[in-house]
C-alpha cells in the first residue's frame, strides 16, 4: 500500500469508526458486531503505525471513544478514565506478557484476572465517607454527573463505614442490567406494544442517561467495581484495594483472581470461555492487570490506554447444524418472529436446539432452503444466531424457504408495515396469543394487580370460550359453576378435522385402570410407541398380569374398551382413543354411543363434554373420569381469582389507562394522563393540541390515543367496565389545592428540601400549573435551593443567571409560608 492509498482508507476507517462510535455511545445501537468495530479499529491502528507521518492526534484511535451529553451537568475527572487495548488473539496476549516482562526488566509481577463486565463505565466520588458524585466515563477526561440516577442503585453505598477510610478517594466500576431484568423488562415492553431493548449493555447505558431518575429506580440496574483510587488509599496492590473496597460494602464480582505466569492467564480465560454464561450479567472477556501499583507507574499509559492492562475477548463460538423446520411464533403485539428449529449442537456450553431468524429479511439474506445445514454462533445473546449457510451442503433439489403468509394461530392474513421487517397479525381482538398478551397486561401487578391469575389460567379462560377480552373478567362471578373442575393444560387433548375430541393413551389408560401409577404408564407407552393400536392394547393386558394386583377387574376393563372400539364407527387416530369410547366404559350403558359421539364434537375438554350432558354420576365414577383430566380449577382457586377481580375495581383511575393497553402509554404516561385530564372522557375528546402541550407527549402518543379512541369496540369495552364500577376519574385530590399560580414557570429542586419530599414537589409544581426540568438550563424560570445543593450545580446556576429561591422564599411565593 503506498502512502496515498494509505491516506484514503485511513479517513474510511476513520469516518466509519466515528460513525459505530456515535452509534454505540450516543445513541446506544450498534449496527455491526463488536468483534467487527474493533477489527476496522486494528486495520486503522496498523495502518497508522505503519505510515505515522498520517496519524492525526484526533484519530478514534486516540481518543476514548465517548462523549458528554448536553442534559447533564459535566464533571472532569480527576483521574483520567481511559478505555482498554483489546485482543482476540492469544499470539497478541503472549505479545503483550512479552511487552510487559520487558518493560518491568524481567522482574517478577503477578496479574490480576477479572471477567470484562458488559455494561459502563461510571465513577464514584466519596468525600468523607458519602458518596458526593457519580460521573460517566464520557471522553475520559470529563463526563455526565448521573449521581442522581445512580443513587437509586441499591448496592451502592451512599455512605461507607469503617476504619481509615480516606477523606477522598474514587471507585470505579461497571453498571450492568442483570439478564433477568433485561428479560423482564422486555417481556413487559412486548406486552405493552413498545420497542424492545437492544441488549443489556445498550439498556443499561441508556438507563443511567435517563431524565427521570424514578424510572431508573425501577430498572433494577447493578454494579461491580474494580478500581480504587485516591491520594492516601494506603494499598500498594491492586488485590488489596479490592479487598478493602469489598469491606466497604462495594459489589465485587467474585470472578477475579491472580496469577503468577502468562500460563496461569491462559488457564483462567479457558476456564471461563464456557462458565461465564451462568453468570447473572453479559461478559465478553477477561481483563488482566499487573497487580502492583510501582509497577504500573513504571510500565504507563499511551494516548487511550494503560500499558499495564489488556482486554481478551473471547470470539463467539460457531457450530454446524441442520435445519429441521421452521416455527412462525406470534408475538403478544401480533407481531411474527420465524425460529429456526435445529438438530441439537453444543455450543458455548449448552446444547443449541433452536436459533432466532429475526424476520422474513433475514431468512432472504441467509438464502435459506429447506434441510440446509447452517452455522450457529453464540455471542452475549441468549438466543443464539445462524450467521451464514453452507452452500456445499445443500442438499439437490431443496427448495427455497417461502415465508408463511398467514397467522399460524389464527389463519389471519398476515401484514407488513411500511418500512417495519416484521410481519404482524393484524387481527388484534381475536388472534389468542394477542388476547391473551392483552389480558395478562391488564391483570399485571402494576396494572390492576389481579395476581390470582397467573397466564395458564387466563390461557384456559380463553381457549375455552370463557373470557375474549378484559371486561369479560367482571362477568365471570355469574359462571363460577361451570368453572369448576375445567382443565387447564390441553396437551392430552388431539381433535380430528371434524371436530372430534381425543384423548392421549396414557390418560386414557390411567383412567380406565386403578392400582398403576400414570408415570408406568406412561413408561409404557412410551415402550410400545411404535406398535399399532391392536397390540398396544395386548401388551397393556400383557403389562397388567405382570405387574399389578387388580388383574381381574382392569383386564376386564380393557376388554370392555377394546369391544367398544371394533363395535362402534368411532373415529380413529394414532397415539390417541376417542373420549366417547373411554367415557363409555366409565359411565356405563345407561347413555347411548349416538349420545356420547356428538357430545365429544366441538368440545375441547372432558369437563366441557361432562357439563353439555349433565350426568348424575357415582363418587366412584366421579372420581375415575377426574384421572383423564388435567389440572383443573378447584373451589378455593375459582373464589380467590373472583375476589382478586373484585378487588381491582378499586384501582386508580392511572392504573386503570395503563391497563387498557393503549399503544405507547406506559406506566409513566398513564400517570401523566391521569393527573391531567382527571377522566376518560376528557382524555378521549382531547385534541392534538391538548396533548401535545403535555409534557412527554410527542406525535405518536397523540397518533396512538386518537386511534384507540376512534374504534368504537374499545369505547364499548370502556362503556362495559365502566359499567362494573372501574374507576375512570381521578380521585379528588388530597394533597393541594389545584391553583394556576405556578402557571408557565419552570423550575427545578435541588438538594434537600424540609417541607417536600423528592416526588412531592414535582406533583406539587405540576399541580400548581408548573413545570418541572430535570436540569439546569437557561429555560428555567428558577431553582428551589434546597440544603445542600451541590456547588456546581450552583455554579452553573449562577454562570447562566437562573435564578435561586430558598425552600422558604418559594414556599412564601405559592402562599404555603410555614
Ligand atoms: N459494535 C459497535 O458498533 C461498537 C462501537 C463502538 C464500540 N464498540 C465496542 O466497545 C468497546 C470499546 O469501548 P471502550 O473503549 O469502552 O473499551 P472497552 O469497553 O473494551 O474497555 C474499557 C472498559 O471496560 C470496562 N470494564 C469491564 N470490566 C472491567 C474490569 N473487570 N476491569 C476494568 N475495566 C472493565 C470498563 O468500563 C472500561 O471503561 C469495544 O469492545 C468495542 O467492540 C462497539
Ligand atoms: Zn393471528
Amino acid at each position: 500500500m503506498n502512502p496515498e492509498q494509505a491516506k484514503s482508507r485511513i479517513e474510511e476507517l476513520t469516518q466509519q469508526i466515528n460513525y459505530h462510535n456515535h452509534l454505540y455511545y450516543q445513541e446506544d445501537r450498534i449496527e455491526i458486531s463488536d468483534f467487527e468495530f474493533d477489527q476496522l479499529l486494528e486495520e486503522l491502528i496498523k495502518l497508522e503505525t505503519a505510515f505515522p507521518e498520517l496519524l492525526d492526534p484526533d484519530s478514534p484511535s486516540q481518543r476514548v471513544g465517548g462523549t458528554i451529553t448536553k442534559v447533564f451537568e459535566t464533571a472532569q475527572h480527576e483521574y483520567r478514565m481511559l478505555s482498554l487495548g483489546n485482543t482476540y488473539s492469544p499470539e497478541e496476549l503472549q505479545a503483550f506478557d512479552d511487552r510487559v516482562a520487558k518493560g518491568l526488566g524481567h522482574r517478577n509481577y503477578e496479574y490480576f484476572c477479572e471477567l470484562k463486565f458488559d455494561g459502563v463505565a461510571i465513577s464514584l466520588v466519596y468525600e468523607n465517607g458519602r458518596l458526593v458524585r457519580a460521573v460517566t466515563r464520557g471522553d475520559g477526561t470529563k463526563g455526565d454527573v448521573v449521581t442522581e440516577n445512580i443513587r437509586t442503585i441499591k448496592n451502592i453505598p451512599l455512605h461507607i463505614k469503617g476504619s481509615n477510610i480516606p477523606a477522598k478517594l474514587e471507585v470505579r466500576g461497571e453498571i450492568f442490567l442483570p439478564r433477568k431484568e433485561f428479560d423482564k423488562i422486555n417481556a413487559e415492553r412486548e406486552a405493552n406494544g413498545e420497542a424492545l431493548l437492544a441488549n443489556p449493555r445498550n439498556a443499561a447505558s441508556g438507563t443511567v442517561k435517563m431524565q427521570d431518575s424514578a424510572i431508573v429506580a425501577k430498572r433494577r440496574l447493578n454494579c461491580y467495581f474494580y478500581q480504587l483510587l485516591g491520594e492516601d488509599i494506603g494499598v500498594s496492590q491492586h488485590d488489596e484495594a479490592i479487598h478493602l473496597i469489598e469491606s466497604w460494602g462495594f459489589n465485587v464480582s467474585p470472578t477475579y483472581t491472580k496469577c503468577k505466569t502468562i500460563k496461569e492467564v491462559f488457564e483462567y480465560i479457558e476456564n471461563w470461555k464456557n462458565k461465564r454464561f451462568e453468570l447473572p450479567l453479559d461478559t465478553d472477556g477477561v481483563v488482566l492487570k499487573v497487580n502492583d501499583y510501582e509497577q504500573r507507574e513504571e510500565l504507563g499509559f499511551t494516548a487511550k490506554i494503560p500499558r499495564w492492562a489488556i482486554a481478551y475477548k473471547y470470539q463467539a463460538e460457531s457450530a454446524e447444524s441442520e435445519l429441521l423446520s421452521i416455527t412462525y411464533q406470534v408475538g403478544r403485539t401480533g407481531a411474527i418472529t420465524p425460529v429456526a428449529n435445529l438438530t441439537p449442537v453444543q455450543l458455548a456450553g449448552t446444547t443449541v436446539k433452536r436459533a432466532s431468524l429475526h424476520n422474513a429479511n433475514e431468512i432472504q439474506r441467509l438464502g435459506l432452503h429447506e434441510g440446509d445445514t447452517v452455522f450457529v454462533e453464540k455471542g452475549g445473546e441468549i438466543i443464539p444466531k445462524i450467521t451464514a449457510v453452507s452452500l456445499d451442503k445443500r442438499k439437490a433439489g431443496a427448495t427455497a424457504i417461502k415465508y408463511i403468509d398467514h397467522c399460524p394461530e389464527c389463519e389471519t392474513p398476515l401484514q407488513r408495515k411500511e418500512g417495519e421487517a416484521k410481519h404482524f397479525c393484524p387481527n388484534a381482538k381475536s388472534c389468542p396469543p394477542q388476547v391473551l398478551g392483552r389480558i395478562e397486561h391488564f391483570v399485571h401487578k402494576r396494572a390492576m394487580d389481579i395476581d390470582s391469575l397467573g397466564t395458564e389460567r387466563i390461557k384456559t379462560l380463553i381457549d375455552q370460550g370463557y373470557i375474549q377480552n378484559f371486561a369479560d373478567l367482571y362477568e365471570l362471578e355469574s359462571q363460577a359453576e361451570q368453572l369448576l373442575g375445567l382443565e387447564m393444560s390441553q396437551d392430552q387433548y388431539q381433535k380430528s378435522d371434524d371436530g372430534f375430541l381425543f384423548i392421549s393413551l396414557p390418560k386414557a389408560f390411567f383412567a380406565l385402570t386403578e392400582g398403576i401409577s400414570l408415570s408406568a404408564i406412561q413408561k409404557f407407552t412410551e415402550r410400545h410407541a411404535e406398535q399399532p393400536l391392536k397390540e398396544v392394547l395386548s401388551s397393556f393386558e400383557l403389562f397388567i398380569r405382570t405387574s399389578n394386583k387388580k388383574v381381574a377387574q382392569n383386564i376386564g376393563t380393557i376388554k370392555k374398551l377394546e369391544e367398544t372400539l371394533s363395535s362402534g364407527h368411532l373415529p380413529q387416530m394414532e397415539d390417541y382413543l376417542p373420549v366417547a369410547a373411554v367415557l363409555h366404559v366409565l359411565v356405563g350403558n345407561w347413555i347411548s354411543m349416538e349420545k356420547l359421539t356428538s357430545a365429544c364434537m366441538h368440545e375441547n375438554t372432558v369437563h366441557g363434554i361432562l357439563l353439555k350432558l349433565n350426568l348424575p354420576l357415582s363418587s366412584e365414577q366421579e372420581d375415575r373420569i377426574k384421572k383423564m383430566k388435567a389440572n383443573t380449577f378447584q373451589e378455593g382457586v375459582i373464589s380467590n381469582m373472583l375476589e382478586g377481580i373484585k378487588a381491582s375495581m378499586n384501582q386508580p383511575f392511572e392504573k386503570v389507562l395503563f391497563a387498557l393497553g393503549i399503544r405507547n402509554i406506559g406506566e409513566n404516561t398513564a400517570q401523566v394522563l391521569a393527573r391531567h385530564f382527571k377522566n376518560i372522557d376528557a382524555l378521549a375528546a382531547a385534541g392534538t393540541e391538548d396533548l401535545l402541550a403535555i409534557n412527554g407527549v410527542g406525535e405518536i402518543l397523540v397518533h396512538s390515543t386518537q386511534e384507540y379512541f376512534k374504534d368504537p369496540e374499545n369505547r364499548a369495552i370502556i362503556e362495559r367496565l365502566k359499567s362494573h364500577g372501574l374507576k375512570f376519574e381521578t380521585e379528588a385530590s388530597t394533597q393541594t389545592l389545584e391553583s394556576e399560580i405556578l402557571k408557565g414557570m419552570k423550575i427545578l429542586a435541588s438538594g434537600k428540601l424540609n417541607h417536600f419530599k423528592r416526588d412531592e414537589i414535582i406533583q406539587f409544581i405540576e399541580a400548581n400549573g408548573g413545570q418541572y426540568l430535570k436540569a439546569v438550563s437557561k429555560s428555567l424560570d428558577f431553582i428551589i435551593e434546597g440544603e445542600d445543593m451541590g456547588p456546581s450545580k450552583k455554579e452553573k446556576a449562577e454562570k447562566l443567571g437562573v435564578k435561586l429561591l430558598s425552600e422558604a422564599e418559594f414556599l412564601e411565593m405559592v402562599g404555603m409560608k410555614s
